[in-house]
Protein backbone atom coordinates (compact mmCIF):
# COMPACT_ATOMS: atom_id res chain seq x y z
CA UNK A 1 0.00 0.00 0.00
CA UNK A 2 1.66 3.23 -0.97
CA UNK A 3 1.60 6.23 1.16
CA UNK A 4 -0.02 9.36 0.62
CA UNK A 5 1.14 13.57 0.89
CA UNK A 6 4.90 13.01 -0.65
CA UNK A 7 6.24 16.14 -2.08
CA UNK A 8 8.48 13.56 -3.75
CA UNK A 9 5.57 11.83 -5.94
CA UNK A 10 4.87 11.57 -9.24
CA UNK A 11 3.78 8.79 -11.53
CA UNK A 12 6.73 6.06 -9.53
CA UNK A 13 8.83 5.69 -12.58
CA UNK A 14 9.67 9.71 -12.25
CA UNK A 15 10.46 10.34 -9.16
CA UNK A 16 13.12 12.24 -8.31
CA UNK A 17 14.63 13.19 -4.80
CA UNK A 18 17.44 13.14 -2.37
CA UNK A 19 18.81 9.97 -0.44
CA UNK A 20 21.21 10.40 2.64
CA UNK A 21 23.08 7.99 4.19
CA UNK A 22 24.13 8.90 7.80
CA UNK A 23 27.53 7.14 8.68
CA UNK A 24 28.30 7.69 12.21
CA UNK A 25 30.27 6.38 15.40
CA UNK A 26 28.25 3.86 17.39
CA UNK A 27 29.74 4.13 21.48
CA UNK A 28 28.88 2.04 24.18
CA UNK A 29 26.27 4.46 25.25
CA UNK A 30 22.74 3.26 24.16
CA UNK A 31 21.19 6.25 24.90
CA UNK A 32 23.94 8.68 23.24
CA UNK A 33 24.03 6.36 20.10
CA UNK A 34 19.99 7.37 19.43
CA UNK A 35 21.00 10.97 20.61
CA UNK A 36 24.15 11.19 17.75
CA UNK A 37 21.53 8.97 15.20
CA UNK A 38 19.10 11.66 15.49
CA UNK A 39 21.53 14.50 15.45
CA UNK A 40 22.50 13.16 11.87
CA UNK A 41 19.12 12.00 10.78
CA UNK A 42 17.86 15.63 11.64
CA UNK A 43 21.00 16.74 10.20
CA UNK A 44 19.90 14.81 6.57
CA UNK A 45 16.50 15.94 6.57
CA UNK A 46 17.33 19.36 6.90
CA UNK A 47 19.87 18.66 4.09
CA UNK A 48 16.87 18.20 1.56
CA UNK A 49 17.07 13.99 2.09
CA UNK A 50 13.43 12.23 0.97
CA UNK A 51 14.97 8.94 2.18
CA UNK A 52 17.45 8.63 5.01
CA UNK A 53 19.16 5.11 6.02
CA UNK A 54 21.26 4.16 8.84
CA UNK A 55 23.78 1.75 9.34
CA UNK A 56 23.69 -2.19 10.05
CA UNK A 57 23.96 -2.10 14.04
CA UNK A 58 23.80 2.07 14.50
CA UNK A 59 22.34 1.28 18.37
CA UNK A 60 25.01 -1.03 19.46
CA UNK A 61 28.79 -1.72 18.66
CA UNK A 62 29.20 -5.19 16.66
CA UNK A 63 30.02 -7.55 18.94
CA UNK A 64 28.25 -10.75 20.27
CA UNK A 65 29.23 -9.86 23.61
CA UNK A 66 26.81 -7.11 23.35
CA UNK A 67 23.76 -7.92 21.12
CA UNK A 68 21.88 -8.98 24.01
CA UNK A 69 22.40 -6.59 26.51
CA UNK A 70 21.46 -3.47 23.67
CA UNK A 71 18.48 -6.00 22.13
CA UNK A 72 14.98 -4.22 21.87
CA UNK A 73 11.53 -6.06 21.87
CA UNK A 74 9.91 -4.62 18.73
CA UNK A 75 6.38 -4.42 18.83
CA UNK A 76 4.44 -2.28 15.82
CA UNK A 77 1.53 -1.02 17.84
CA UNK A 78 3.40 0.19 20.90
CA UNK A 79 6.96 0.98 20.24
CA UNK A 80 7.54 1.98 23.73
CA UNK A 81 9.49 -1.00 24.29
CA UNK A 82 12.40 0.23 21.45
CA UNK A 83 13.25 3.63 21.90
CA UNK A 84 15.62 3.18 19.36
CA UNK A 85 12.59 2.86 17.23
CA UNK A 86 10.49 5.01 19.26
CA UNK A 87 13.62 7.57 17.84
CA UNK A 88 13.29 6.62 14.01
CA UNK A 89 9.25 7.10 14.30
CA UNK A 90 9.19 10.88 15.70
CA UNK A 91 11.82 11.78 13.29
CA UNK A 92 10.03 10.20 10.36
CA UNK A 93 6.80 11.65 11.15
CA UNK A 94 8.45 15.16 12.48
CA UNK A 95 10.37 15.52 9.62
CA UNK A 96 7.84 13.77 6.77
CA UNK A 97 11.01 11.51 5.49
CA UNK A 98 11.33 7.41 4.88
CA UNK A 99 13.73 5.89 7.16
CA UNK A 100 15.42 2.84 6.43
CA UNK A 101 16.28 2.88 10.17
CA UNK A 102 19.99 0.93 9.97
CA UNK A 103 19.92 -2.51 12.12
CA UNK A 104 19.77 -3.18 15.82
CA UNK A 105 19.91 -6.11 17.76
CA UNK A 106 16.26 -7.31 18.23
CA UNK A 107 14.52 -10.02 20.94
CA UNK A 108 11.74 -11.34 20.14
CA UNK A 109 10.96 -14.52 22.39
CA UNK A 110 14.00 -16.70 22.79
CA UNK A 111 15.57 -15.40 19.84
CA UNK A 112 17.63 -12.61 18.72
CA UNK A 113 17.37 -11.13 15.22
CA UNK A 114 19.65 -7.83 13.35
CA UNK A 115 16.71 -6.15 12.27
CA UNK A 116 15.90 -3.33 9.73
CA UNK A 117 12.91 -1.14 10.82
CA UNK A 118 11.47 1.02 7.71
CA UNK A 119 9.77 3.63 8.85
CA UNK A 120 7.31 5.82 6.18
CA UNK A 121 6.92 9.70 6.31
CA UNK A 122 4.17 9.32 8.26
CA UNK A 123 6.16 7.74 11.17
CA UNK A 124 4.34 4.61 10.92
CA UNK A 125 6.46 1.29 10.97
CA UNK A 126 6.22 0.20 7.43
CA UNK A 127 8.27 -3.07 7.53
CA UNK A 128 10.46 -5.15 9.58
CA UNK A 129 13.61 -6.65 7.76
CA UNK A 130 15.50 -9.56 9.65
CA UNK A 131 19.30 -10.06 8.26
CA UNK A 132 18.57 -13.22 6.01
CA UNK A 133 22.36 -14.40 5.97
CA UNK A 134 24.51 -14.31 8.97
CA UNK A 135 28.22 -13.09 8.91
CA UNK A 136 30.01 -16.41 9.97
CA UNK A 137 33.62 -16.14 8.57
CA UNK A 138 37.24 -18.04 9.09
CA UNK A 139 40.12 -16.38 7.22
CA UNK A 140 42.76 -18.16 9.83
CA UNK A 141 45.40 -14.98 10.94
CA UNK A 142 42.56 -12.37 9.94
CA UNK A 143 39.41 -12.85 10.69
CA UNK A 144 37.20 -14.97 12.91
CA UNK A 145 33.58 -14.43 13.52
CA UNK A 146 30.39 -16.23 13.82
CA UNK A 147 27.18 -14.36 13.89
CA UNK A 148 24.62 -16.79 14.18
CA UNK A 149 26.22 -18.09 17.63
CA UNK A 150 24.04 -15.27 19.07
CA UNK A 151 21.91 -14.18 15.94
CA UNK A 152 19.14 -16.38 13.95
CA UNK A 153 18.68 -15.74 10.62
CA UNK A 154 15.43 -14.30 8.95
CA UNK A 155 13.53 -16.23 6.73
CA UNK A 156 12.11 -13.40 4.68
CA UNK A 157 13.34 -11.09 1.96
CA UNK A 158 11.52 -7.48 2.47
CA UNK A 159 10.35 -5.37 -0.56
CA UNK A 160 8.63 -1.96 0.74
CA UNK A 161 6.57 0.34 -1.00
CA UNK A 162 7.47 3.53 0.25
CA UNK A 163 6.93 7.45 -0.86
CA UNK A 164 10.05 7.18 -2.52
CA UNK A 165 9.47 3.82 -4.46
CA UNK A 166 9.93 0.44 -4.06
CA UNK A 167 12.83 -0.52 -1.63
CA UNK A 168 14.71 -3.85 -1.62
CA UNK A 169 16.09 -3.94 1.99
CA UNK A 170 19.91 -6.35 2.82
CA UNK A 171 21.81 -6.41 5.40
CA UNK A 172 25.38 -6.10 4.90
CA UNK A 173 26.89 -10.13 4.46
CA UNK A 174 23.46 -10.44 2.74
CA UNK A 175 24.89 -8.43 -0.84
CA UNK A 176 27.27 -11.32 -1.38
CA UNK A 177 24.05 -13.08 -2.27
CA UNK A 178 22.65 -11.83 -5.62
CA UNK A 179 20.42 -13.70 -5.05
CA UNK A 180 18.23 -11.53 -2.53
CA UNK A 181 18.95 -8.69 -5.34
CA UNK A 182 17.92 -10.35 -8.26
CA UNK A 183 14.22 -11.11 -6.38
CA UNK A 184 14.30 -7.92 -5.31
CA UNK A 185 14.62 -6.23 -8.86
CA UNK A 186 12.28 -9.10 -10.19
CA UNK A 187 9.47 -7.68 -7.95
CA UNK A 188 10.06 -3.46 -9.32
CA UNK A 189 12.32 -2.27 -6.58
CA UNK A 190 13.96 0.77 -7.60
CA UNK A 191 16.87 1.03 -4.84
CA UNK A 192 17.96 -1.52 -2.61
CA UNK A 193 19.59 -0.05 0.59
CA UNK A 194 22.35 -2.52 2.22
CA UNK A 195 23.13 -1.51 5.95
CA UNK A 196 26.26 -3.26 6.74
CA UNK A 197 29.23 -2.87 8.81
CA UNK A 198 31.84 -4.56 6.37
CA UNK A 199 35.10 -5.69 7.87
CA UNK A 200 38.33 -4.18 7.86
CA UNK A 201 39.45 -7.68 6.50
CA UNK A 202 37.39 -7.83 3.64
CA UNK A 203 36.19 -3.99 2.79
CA UNK A 204 38.86 -2.96 0.87
CA UNK A 205 38.56 -6.54 -1.53
CA UNK A 206 34.73 -6.61 -1.68
CA UNK A 207 32.89 -3.70 -0.81
CA UNK A 208 33.23 -1.73 -3.69
CA UNK A 209 32.50 -4.33 -6.24
CA UNK A 210 29.75 -5.90 -4.58
CA UNK A 211 27.90 -2.47 -4.73
CA UNK A 212 28.67 -2.05 -8.29
CA UNK A 213 27.74 -5.80 -9.06
CA UNK A 214 24.37 -5.51 -7.38
CA UNK A 215 23.65 -2.41 -9.02
CA UNK A 216 24.87 -3.67 -12.68
CA UNK A 217 23.41 -6.96 -12.46
CA UNK A 218 19.69 -5.60 -11.64
CA UNK A 219 19.69 -2.07 -13.47
CA UNK A 220 19.20 -0.04 -9.97
CA UNK A 221 20.52 2.11 -7.26
CA UNK A 222 22.16 0.30 -4.50
CA UNK A 223 22.48 2.57 -1.31
CA UNK A 224 24.81 0.89 1.19
CA UNK A 225 25.49 2.64 4.96
CA UNK A 226 28.26 2.12 7.63
CA UNK A 227 28.95 2.50 10.77
CA UNK A 228 32.10 4.94 11.09
CA UNK A 229 35.83 3.39 11.79
CA UNK A 230 36.21 3.15 15.35
CA UNK A 231 39.85 1.86 15.82
CA UNK A 232 39.68 0.90 19.49
CA UNK A 233 36.79 -2.01 19.28
CA UNK A 234 37.16 -5.33 17.79
CA UNK A 235 35.44 -5.15 14.57
CA UNK A 236 36.03 -2.13 13.34
CA UNK A 237 34.28 -0.95 10.32
CA UNK A 238 35.63 -0.15 7.00
CA UNK A 239 32.98 2.83 6.34
CA UNK A 240 32.88 3.96 2.93
CA UNK A 241 28.82 4.33 2.84
CA UNK A 242 28.02 4.68 -0.87
CA UNK A 243 25.70 5.53 -3.31
CA UNK A 244 25.64 3.70 -7.06
CA UNK A 245 24.08 4.08 -10.28
CA UNK A 246 22.32 1.60 -12.28
CA UNK A 247 25.06 1.80 -14.70
CA UNK A 248 27.31 1.01 -11.84
CA UNK A 249 28.85 4.28 -11.20
CA UNK A 250 29.59 5.83 -8.13
CA UNK A 251 27.23 8.61 -7.27
CA UNK A 252 28.92 9.57 -4.14
CA UNK A 253 30.59 7.53 -1.57
CA UNK A 254 32.68 8.68 1.27
CA UNK A 255 35.80 7.66 3.68
CA UNK A 256 35.58 6.46 6.81
CA UNK A 257 35.21 9.38 9.13
CA UNK A 258 31.32 10.35 10.49
CA UNK A 259 29.35 11.79 7.65
CA UNK A 260 26.20 12.24 6.07
CA UNK A 261 25.80 11.23 2.15
CA UNK A 262 24.00 12.91 0.05
CA UNK A 263 22.90 11.54 -3.74
CA UNK A 264 20.55 12.61 -6.01
CA UNK A 265 17.94 9.85 -7.37
CA UNK A 266 16.20 9.73 -10.28
CA UNK A 267 14.08 6.74 -11.15
CA UNK A 268 13.34 8.19 -14.97
CA UNK A 269 17.50 7.17 -15.51
CA UNK A 270 16.85 3.47 -14.46
CA UNK A 271 14.38 3.29 -17.46
CA UNK A 272 17.03 5.13 -19.84
CA UNK A 273 19.80 2.67 -18.45
CA UNK A 274 17.27 -0.13 -18.93
CA UNK A 275 16.09 0.73 -22.68
CA UNK A 276 20.03 1.23 -23.54
CA UNK A 277 20.96 -2.28 -22.30
CA UNK A 278 18.09 -4.36 -22.47
CA UNK A 279 19.36 -6.93 -20.22
CA UNK A 280 15.80 -8.13 -18.85
CA UNK A 281 14.71 -9.11 -22.70
CA UNK A 282 17.93 -10.45 -23.17
CA UNK A 283 17.54 -13.09 -20.44
CA UNK A 284 17.38 -16.25 -21.06
CA UNK A 285 14.26 -17.51 -19.19
CA UNK A 286 14.09 -20.74 -21.39
CA UNK A 287 17.23 -21.47 -20.38
CA UNK A 288 17.56 -20.48 -16.45
CA UNK A 289 15.27 -18.89 -13.32
CA UNK A 290 15.39 -18.27 -10.09
CA UNK A 291 12.54 -20.10 -7.93
CA UNK A 292 11.64 -18.32 -4.96
CA UNK A 293 10.26 -20.52 -2.55
CA UNK A 294 7.11 -19.99 -1.41
CA UNK A 295 6.21 -17.51 1.57
CA UNK A 296 9.60 -16.15 1.36
CA UNK A 297 9.32 -12.60 -0.18
CA UNK A 298 7.45 -10.11 2.28
CA UNK A 299 6.19 -7.31 -0.36
CA UNK A 300 4.48 -4.79 1.94
N1 LIG B 1 28.48 -7.52 9.42
C1 LIG B 1 28.69 -8.26 8.36
O1 LIG B 1 27.79 -8.92 7.85
C2 LIG B 1 30.09 -8.21 7.78
C3 LIG B 1 30.15 -8.74 6.37
C4 LIG B 1 31.50 -8.71 5.79
O2 LIG B 1 32.41 -8.01 6.26
C5 LIG B 1 31.74 -9.54 4.60
O3 LIG B 1 32.90 -9.57 4.16
O4 LIG B 1 30.81 -10.20 4.10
Amino acid sequence: MAEHGSSACSHPSERKYKIALCQLFVSKNKLENIRHARELLEAAADGGAKLILLPEMWNCPYSNELFSLFAEEIDADDLSGSPSCGMLAEVSRSRKVTLVGGSIPERFGSHLYSTCCVFGSNGKLRARHRKVHLFDVDIPGQLTFKESATLTAGDELTIVDTDVGLLGIGICHDIRFPELAILCAERGADVICYLAAFEMNTGPLFWEVLQKARALDNQLYVATCSPARDLTINHAAWGHSTVVGPFGEILATTGHEEAVVFADIDYAYIREVRLRLQLEKQKRKDMYQLVCVSNCIRHI
